[in-house]
């Protein structure tokens, strides 16, 4: 199947030559779920917006189902919902007038039905006829989505949607995203939270210095970076690690009741030798657990990589 979104070679310069996208090139398969990590300034919003038609590229193309963004803007934007960082709402206006009138910019004509499935599916129904700036911050946030949801877009950009809302809510927001690509939406979300890109993405994208490093499948990414670690406890505390486990590079815990050891799981790992060799070194083991390295750790190994 044809990608939805297909981003060639894409290259972004600002007045006074800074380059804030070097080369970007990414295909996104209908109904997936996209998260684009990066430290700041790495370039992910210029990105969204170069794409949604914000900021023109300085070279490079983007093609939305098919459709050029410059030569068929129209086509292409009509695929598309944004939903930026800011929140920038008409405070007066009642939520559902808001959303209504979201959906008359792209040309489509009144849709009761089809505004107040949106306004259920967020939760705003019962808020449907208060003013906007009566709402929570959260609250803001979804009638952001439910605006960028009113043209039935097929493609649908999050830019830090959670961004500063608390965690409950931002479980809350993971839920709708989930719902939106049941119905078959796709989703490219913008995120400083390593754990909302572990939570919901289906793939992984990290940009860095305006450069994609990697874009690939979540699990994978997990599986092929990730490292495990064994922490084996000890009934009594250690002052240091004995000459007969000097090969095994093990970390000692600041209470001396923790080895930590790391491993990889795609080679020998060594754990059956370590723990016989803990038993003979006279040790007597309290409890073993094992722990895989986070995505976060991850994401801050490449970046790091990326500046020396
Ligand atoms: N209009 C502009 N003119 C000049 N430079 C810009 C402009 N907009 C963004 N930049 C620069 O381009 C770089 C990328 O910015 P961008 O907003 O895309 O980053 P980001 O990854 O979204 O960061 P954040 O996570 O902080 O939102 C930054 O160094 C920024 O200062």
């Amino acid at each position: 199947m044809a990608p939805i979104l297909s981003i060639r070679d894409l290259r972004k310069s600002y007045e006074g030559g800074f380059e804030a996208l070097k080369g970007v090139s990414l295909d996104i398969e209908e109904g997936e779920i996209l998260a684009l990590l990066g430290p700041n300034g790495a370039g992910k919003t210029t990105l969204i917006s170069t794409i949604c038609g914000i900021t023109t590229p300085t070279s490079g193309s983007v093609t939305v189902g098919g459709h050029d963004i410059r030569s068929e803007f129209r086509a292409a934007r009509q695929m598309i919902g944004l939903v930026p960082q800011e929140v920038a709402l008409e405070p007066f206006e009642k939520v559902v007038n808001t959303v209504r009138f979201s959906r008359g910019l792209f040309g489509y004509g009144r849709d009761d039905a089809r505004i107040e499935e949106i306004l259920r599916k967020l939760s705003l129904w019962d808020k449907r006829d208060n003013a906007v700036k009566e709402l929570s911050g959260g609250m803001k946030r979804r009638v952001l989505i439910a605006k960028a949801l009113a043209h039935e877009p097929r493609v649908l950009f999050l830019d830090e949607p959670t961004a500063g809302v608390d965690v409950e809510l931002r479980k809350d927001m993971w839920e709708v995203v989930a719902e939106l690509k049941a119905a078959g939406v796709t989703i490219i979300l913008t995120t400083h939270y390593i754990e909302e890109a572990e939570a919901i993405a289906d793939r992984i994208g990290v940009i860095s210095g305006g450069e994609l490093l990697l874009v690939e499948e979540k699990t994978a990414l997990m599986r092929r970076m990730g490292q495990k670690f064994i922490e084996v406890q000890l009934t009594e505390p250690i002052v240091e690690i004995p000459p007969g486990l000097a090969r095994y590079d093990l970390e000692l815990n600041g209470a001396g009741d923790v080895l930590v050891y790391r491993y990889d799981t795609h080679k020998r790992t060594g754990i059956t030798a370590l723990l016989n060799d803990v038993a003979e070194a006279g040790l007597v083991l309290r409890d073993v657990d094992t722990r895989q390295s986070s995505l976060e750790e991850i994401f801050v190994g490449l970046v790091a990589g990326e500046k020396t």
